[in-house]
């Protein structure tokens, strides 16, 4: 039997999936690293702590391998988008990466806009100039940490840097380069225009490749390190939400996902790159070849239910804490969250406004506050749902996915807000699945991602939305998006509060 190797390099942990010919799942192995939180909205990651958890995952896949090293032809790579990672001329790193989810570079998005205009940066990248994006983090650096930038020859995305440190080669795939904002997106080319006009050195962006591209091989103290053999192939890999439409088979148009993980996301196929939605939405490369993405991202998901677990239930594990949610009725008894903890990215593109629990009452005991947690998260991602679908796309059925896609309850709560059918995979992981399918192509195993994905995704439920839930979900959605308009101001004056 052969094998394959998907590393899904997420925001809590490196994820890494052991995959057969047959697409089924035989080892499965996680290795944890913190958030570096300095100050409210920074929020960073030392990579030493992704090579090193990544490389000892490996070494736990190969010692519990029974068979025989050279059966895995290929290994490739998912990864948490848009962190900044700064390269001296060694390829040492500068400082610790800023991450997705970090949101001090306001002032940086503003002078993209009066420096490259609004339109015309839209009209390159497709996207807005958002904080977590990884050019605002450039300048931020440039503007904050002179001796640092000035010593800054080349940056890298997560996945990229963790690549190069297993095979000692630069690159960086398109699907990721897509969240930089400073990549043509249609044209698939770095943005001379942008660089010029920010006054950045365009040599400063690696080489672009595919995300299925054979991109070299390991590195010999690596290959003693983990086990592998040195003839493993290693494929590029891609953005983790690329390699999560991979990986859960988004592979033509009409396709929809859910992802719940740290953040969350709604993505849909596009078929070309040349749409105009004006930046409501993210509009990326796929990793499939010559295809393309719309999402919108709810910054914080799970990671809102984790704060909720961390504070509230820090011994209890999710299952339990989630054990009383189906004895709530819909709406929580009138209560309602927004999952807005680190600000919020689709449709209020907003580093300022902070969540809320409205409507609390004394009947309410700790299991509505859970349930109103997860009706908020999916009301939010229902918001970017809603774009979507005033843009025309028709979306009937989503694949859920991530680590929200564990619990049945939850899913069938998505199932009544998105008013949609929700379908769970076999395996919920779908970044890690999606770089193990690229390996698996690159490695010819297949003629094509969806040949791969016919063979390697089995639907296992599926969840139908109750109508009566619907209509009650419908008129709560429309009180839900009126707690981001009233509490807008409120928390931009408790702004001064915050350390
Ligand atoms: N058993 C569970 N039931 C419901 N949600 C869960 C469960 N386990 C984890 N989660 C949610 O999934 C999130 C982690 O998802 P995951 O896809 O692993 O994230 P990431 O790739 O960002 O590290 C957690 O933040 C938590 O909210
Ligand atoms: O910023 C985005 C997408 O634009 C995030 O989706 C990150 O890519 C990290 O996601 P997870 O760790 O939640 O998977």
């Amino acid at each position: 039997m052969k094998y394959v190797i998907g590393v899904d390099l997420g925001t809590s942990a490196v994820k890494l999936l052991l995959v057969n010919q047959n697409g089924n799942v035989t080892q499965e192995v996680s290795k944890s690293y913190p958030l570096i939180q300095e100050k409210t909205g920074y929020s960073e990651q030392d990579p030493e702590q992704w090579v090193e958890q990544t490389v000892a995952g490996l070494s736990e896949l190969l010692q519990e391998f029974e068979g025989d090293a050279q059966d895995i032809e290929g290994i490739s790579f998912s990864g948490q988008m848009h962190g900044l990672v700064l390269l001296d001329d060694e390829n040492q790193v500068l400082r610790n990466a800023i991450l997705w989810n970090d949101t001090r570079t306001t002032p940086q998005c503003k002078e993209i806009y009066e420096k490259v205009g609004r339109e015309r940066f839209i009209d390159i990248t497709k996207n807005m100039a958002l904080e977590g994006f990884t050019l605002p983090k450039i300048l931020w650096v440039k503007e904050n940490e002179p001796e640092v930038f000035n010593q800054a020859r080349l940056f890298l995305l997560p996945k990229d840097y963790l690549r190069y440190r297993l095979t000692g080669q630069l690159h960086m795939d398109y699907s990721d380069a897509a969240g930089t904002s400073l990549l043509d997106v249609s044209a698939k080319q770095w943005s001379k225009e942008i660089c010029d006009l920010l006054d950045l050195d365009i040599s400063i962006c690696p080489d672009l490749v595919n995300s299925y591209d054979d991109v070299g091989s390991l590195l010999p103290d690596i290959v003693q390190e983990t086990g592998l053999a040195p003839t493993t192939m290693v494929f590029a890999g891609g953005a983790d939400n690329a390699c999560g439409a991979v990986g859960s088979g988004i592979l033509s148009p009409g396709k929809t996902f859910c992802s719940i993980g740290t953040s969350g996301v709604v993505l849909s196929y596009e078929e070309t790159g040349d749409k105009d939605y004006e930046g409501k939405v993210h509009y990326f490369n796929h990793g499939a070849p010559d295809a393309y993405y719309t999402m919108g991202v709810t910054l914080s998901a799970g990671h809102s239910l984790t704060w909720f677990k961390d504070v509230f239930a820090e011994k209890e594990d999710f299952d339990t804490l989630l054990s009383e949610v189906s004895t709530v009725p819909v709406g929580s008894n009138g209560l309602l969250f927004t999952p807005y903890l680190v600000g919020e990215r689709t449709p209020h593109a907003d580093a300022t406004i902070r969540a809320s629990f409205i409507g609390m009452d004394s009947s309410h005991r700790r299991k509505h506050f859970v349930r109103a947690v997860l009706e908020g998260i999916t009301f939010s991602l229902n918001e970017s749902i809603d774009i979507l679908r005033k843009n025309d796309k028709q979306i009937d059925t989503i694949y859920s996915i991530g680590g929200g896609a564990k619990n049945k309850e939850w899913l069938q709560i998505q199932a009544d807000i998105f008013d949609a059918n929700i379908v769970k995979l076999a395996s919920e992981q779908g970044p890690g699945m999606g770089a193990a399918m690229l390996a698996a192509f690159g490695s010819g195993w297949f003629d094509s991602l969806q040949d791969c994905a016919n063979e390697f995704l089995e639907e296992a439920e599926v969840y139908e939305p109750i109508k009566e839930n619907v209509e009650k979900y419908k008129q709560l959605f429309e009180s839900y998006k009126k707690v981001y308009r009233d509490t807008s101001e409120i928390n931009s004056d408790l702004m001064n509060y915050r350390s």
